[in-house]
Order: C-alpha cells, then structure tokens, then sequence
C-alpha cells in the first residue's frame, strides 16, 4: 500500500538535535531511526518519538543467524514501529526467524536486497554476483515474499521489476531519493520522487535532501507534492 508522506531519515547524532529538526513540522510525520541514532540515543528516543505521534521506520539492517535476529525482533516488537528490516542477504531461514520474533505484533518486516549505494558494477566485483543487478535485486525480492515479508528496501530503478515478481501488494521502499540539482553523495542507484511515483515505489525514504536543505519544512513539502504528483 503506497504512503503519501515521505520517510524522513533522521541521521542525526543526538536526541537534542532530532527535537530540534521536528520543532520546524506540524502534523504527523513518518521517520526513519537508523543505525546512527539508535546506537547513541537507543530505544527511549524510539519511544519518545512514538509518543509524540510519528510513525517510525526502524532501519537497522538486522543481518545475523536466525537465532539472534529472531531474539532481536522479539525486543523490536515492544517498540510499536510501523516498520524494521533484516538484510535479505542473511537467507530466507533467517528471515523467517525475523517474522517469528514480531509474531503478535503490527510491525511491516521488510528486506533490503542491495543497497542504493551499490553499483552493479562494484555488486559484481565485490559480492562476486555474476549477475545484472536488477536480477539479484528481484532474487532478493522473491527470496523475501517466500518468507513472508510485507516487502523490499531497493532502489526507484528496480520497483516495477519487483513488482511485476511479487505483486503490487508487496512494499518498495526506495531510498536514494534526489530532487533534481542535488547531489547524490555516496548514492549509486538514485532517482527523483516524481520518478519514484511513475516506477512504483509505494513509500520513498528522504535523508539529507530535507535534513541538510536551508529550510528543511519547505524542501519536505516540495517532495511530497512532487511524489504525490501535485
Ligand atoms: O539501500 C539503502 C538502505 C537504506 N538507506 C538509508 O536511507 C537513508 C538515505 O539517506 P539520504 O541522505 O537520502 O541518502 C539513509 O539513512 C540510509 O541509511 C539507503 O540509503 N539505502
């Protein structure tokens, strides 16, 4: 199911900085806890943000034996996030074990297949993947709906191919987001929303396009409007 607001990847170092950035919105927002801020400011600011009514997207990438992540997602499901995610590339008894542990709770578990900073050319050379990448991508799609999942973490260039595997009904959600005129960074795999909205993605995760912009609510509005297709 598409979601018309977009994932705001809170990569910020502090709890302090993170109240600050959501000082400037109104409304309800879904944001993305990753590895950077979890790590420092742990599940309280999970719950804390929570509380002040955001949906959350939890990103930690879990990629470990089945035993662990399934632990891991027992404690993940306390946490009420919308969504969290495992690496599609830890196989499909370790995703299963992922489902298992959120068993009971509404929490969407999704995979990420490669990574949109991954080129398939560094993909091929580095994971020694003899494949094209949209190949390992839709591998890694179907590998994630035989265990159950709601969906995928790929890039804008890869979500019609998956949908096309996996039905319409399973998620894309699709960073590497870049309004035209602003760099991609270390993105490899990158698109605009507009694009985003025309390829398929059903919900599309937003970094530093909105957290770096001058004004950040302003930049936030223009890529709803562009991925809604206003
Ligand atoms: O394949 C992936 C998986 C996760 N991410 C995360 O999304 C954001 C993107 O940030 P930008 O500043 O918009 O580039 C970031 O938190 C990544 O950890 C990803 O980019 N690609």
């Amino acid at each position: 199911m598409r979601n018309e607001r977009p994932i705001i990847a809170l990569d910020f170092a502090t709890k302090e900085q993170v109240l600050e950035f959501l000082k400037g919105f109104d409304g309800s927002l879904f944001l993305k806890v990753g590895m950077e801020l979890f790590y420092q400011e742990g599940p309280e600011l999970v719950r804390e943000i929570n509380r002040l009514g955001h949906d959350i997207f939890l990103d930690l990438k879990l990629h470990d034996i089945p035993n662990t992540v399934e632990s891991a997602m027992r404690g993940i499901a306390k946490l009420n996030v919308a969504m969290v995610n495992v690496h599609a590339a830890g196989g499909l008894e370790m995703m299963r074990a992922a489902k298992r542990g959120l068993k009971g709770s509404d929490t969407q578990l999704i995979a990420v297949t490669q990574l949109t900073s991954t080129s398939e050319e560094g993909m091929q050379k580095e994971q020694l993947i003899p494949v094209s990448l949209e190949e390992s991508v839709v591998h890694y799609a179907r590998l994630a709906d035989d265990a159950g999942l709601d969906g995928v973490v790929c890039s804008v260039h890869e979500a019609e191919a998956i949908g096309d595997a996996c039905g319409e009904e399973f998620l894309r959600v699709t960073p590497g987001i870049r309004p035209s005129q602003v760099s991609a960074d270390d993105q490899k795999r990158v698109a605009t929303p507009a694009e985003a909205s025309r390829q398929g993605s059903t919900h599309i995760v937003v970094g530093r396009a909105i957290t770096k912009a001058s004004n950040p609510k302003d930049s936030y509005q223009q890529i709803r409007a562009e991925w809604s297709g206003q």
